[in-house]
């Protein structure tokens, strides 16, 4: 668990970092389910890990929810001199995917505020969009029952005016 605070909210985000060997993988696509954000990530150091992002995307678009949010990383920038993925390779990949790109070091701290307040602005968007989505329909349910109420309003001297349609 972290607090972090984004647009002056402050956020609690819970962060599960999953296990990348194969054997693992059962247990990981369980984590999916309950994902609102995932950083997909490769280390800069290795092609290998970089050549896997395809698999972690098609895994992620089958079983985590619809509307996950999700950013690439390129971890270990630090290690610039056993650099196998360029930059370039990492934006490309993430342009191609549609997702934000970070290249990120935990050793030196480069980008891992930065990705992480990204990632937790773009759940609270997604979310407000689904909000603002919700709230239509229900100001039209709203609008209806006053409608029903209305007519189901006995016929009187005060009432009188408001029925009459023509
Ligand atoms: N130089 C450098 N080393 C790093 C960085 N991040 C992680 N490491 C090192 O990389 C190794 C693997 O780190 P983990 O955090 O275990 O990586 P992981 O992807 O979670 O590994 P799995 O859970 O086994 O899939 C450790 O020795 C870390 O110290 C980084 O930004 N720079």
């Amino acid at each position: 668990m972290k607090t972090i605070e984004v647009d002056g909210i402050k956020v609690r985000i819970q962060i599960w970092d999953t296990a990348g060997q194969e054997r693992y993988q059962t247990i990981t696509k369980q984590y999916y389910r309950r994902a609102q954000g995932i950083f997909l990530v490769y280390d800069i150091s290795s092609e290998r890990s970089y050549q896997h992002i395809m698999k972690w995307v098609s895994d992620v678009d089958e079983y985590a929810p619809e509307g996950v949010q999700k950013i690439l990383i390129g971890n270990k920038a630090d290690e610039e001199q056993k650099r196998q993925v360029g930059r370039e390779q990492g934006q490309q990949l993430a342009k191609e995917y549609g997702m934000d790109f970070y290249e990120t070091s935990a050793c030196t701290n480069l980008n891992i505020k930065e990705s992480f307040t990204r990632l937790t602005e773009l759940v609270l968007q997604a979310h407000r969009k689904e909000l603002e989505g919700l709230r239509t329909p229900a100001s039209n349910e709203l609008a209806l029952a006053e409608l029903e109420e209305d007519e189901g309003k006995p016929e009187g001297p005060e009432n009188s005016s408001k029925t009459c349609w023509c």
